[in-house]
């Protein structure tokens, strides 16, 4: 099983992470590139938002007239809310078929559930998140077992090649994907929760809080930086600012002393809880 030449990519809901995936897709070029891209949404007013943005790298459609693009895709990447899935599937099914591809981003849908509600078994599971407008988004990807075969190495690329312009797209088992969508999907809200209190606190000392929010940000960036370029375990990179009766050390003692480590990880560990009900309700 291969992609078409010259395929057809539509975003069934193009929303927020619909649309950061487009982004990712435009700005990166990867090959093969679809030769048209539909938008759907729900509403004329966000379709008349995504061609103002995106002009004619794309066509866009909502509500009944979605069906002729659905019809129209050899891949559809589907960026619906969960608990509008069964839905929007229910208001394409006639244009649906058993050949297209199918990359889902959504939140707490299996493979299975998606498979059977599409009537496909060629599901790519897609777990990314909001940098990925900008480029450096993560993806962990999941393939349906009709696509984990040899004869399917030419999607898998496909897909991954698509998957990977938002930044770096990672192949996991799907057992993995509710921690996914927690460390990955949530995990630019937990960080921003962090960057903001850092910013915050600088505030409370007096740095105006524009210059607060650009050295917290790029506090985050070069420390993000380091841990990949160096390879080192960041345990010894924290211990490298340290200085022996120093600040450092004082305000880890607080973090500590407040549970701020137990808090972070017990945070993807509910959001992970959460995203494995999502699909059940
Ligand atoms: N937001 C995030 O950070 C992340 C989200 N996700 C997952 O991505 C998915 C999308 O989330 P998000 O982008 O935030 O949601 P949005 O609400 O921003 O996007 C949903 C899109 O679906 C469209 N839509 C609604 N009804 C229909 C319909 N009947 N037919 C076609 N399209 C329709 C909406 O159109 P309209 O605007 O007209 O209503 C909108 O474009 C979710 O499943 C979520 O779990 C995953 C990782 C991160
Ligand atoms: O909050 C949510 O449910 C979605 C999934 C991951 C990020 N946002």
């Amino acid at each position: 099983m291969s992609l078409p030449e010259n395929y057809t990519l539509t975003i069934l809901g193009a929303g927020v992470m619909g649309s950061a995936v487009l982004s990712a897709i435009l700005k990166s070029k990867p090959s093969p590139f679809p030769s048209h891209i539909y938008c759907c949404t729900g509403s004329s007013k966000s379709a008349d938002r995504l061609q103002s943005t995106y002009g004619d790298a794309i066509s866009t459609s909502y509500g009944t007239n979605n069906a002729e693009a659905v019809r129209k895709a050899d891949v559809i990447i589907l960026g619906c809310k969960p608990f509008l899935c069964q839905a929007v599937i229910d208001s394409v099914k006639d244009a649906l078929n058993d050949k297209q591809i199918v990359i889902s981003l959504l939140a707490g849908w299996t493979i299975d559930q998606l498979s059977s509600a599409m009537g496909n078994p060629n599901i790519a599971r897609v777990m990314t998140n909001t940098p990925a407008k900008y480029g450096c988004g993560t993806a962990i990807v999941s393939f349906a077992p009709v696509l984990q075969g040899s004869e399917s190495v030419a999607v898998r690329d496909a897909v991954m090649a698509l998957v990977d312009t938002v930044g770096m797209a990672l192949e996991l088992p799907e057992k993995n994907m509710d921690a996914a969508t927690s460390l990955v999907g949530s995990g630019p809200a937990f960080v921003l929760l962090m960057m903001q209190a850092l910013a915050e606190g600088g505030v409370r000392m007096g740095i105006p809080y524009e210059v607060a929010k650009k050295c917290a940000a790029k506090v985050m960036e070069g420390t993000a930086k380091m841990v990949q370029e160096s390879g080192e375990h960041p345990e010894a990179l924290k211990s490298m600012v340290c200085t022996p009766g120093g600040t450092t050390i004082g305000g880890l003692m607080v973090l500590e002393d407040k549970g701020v480590r137990g808090a972070i990880s017990r945070s993807v560990e509910e959001a992970a809880d959460i995203a494995a009900k999502l699909g059940k309700k």
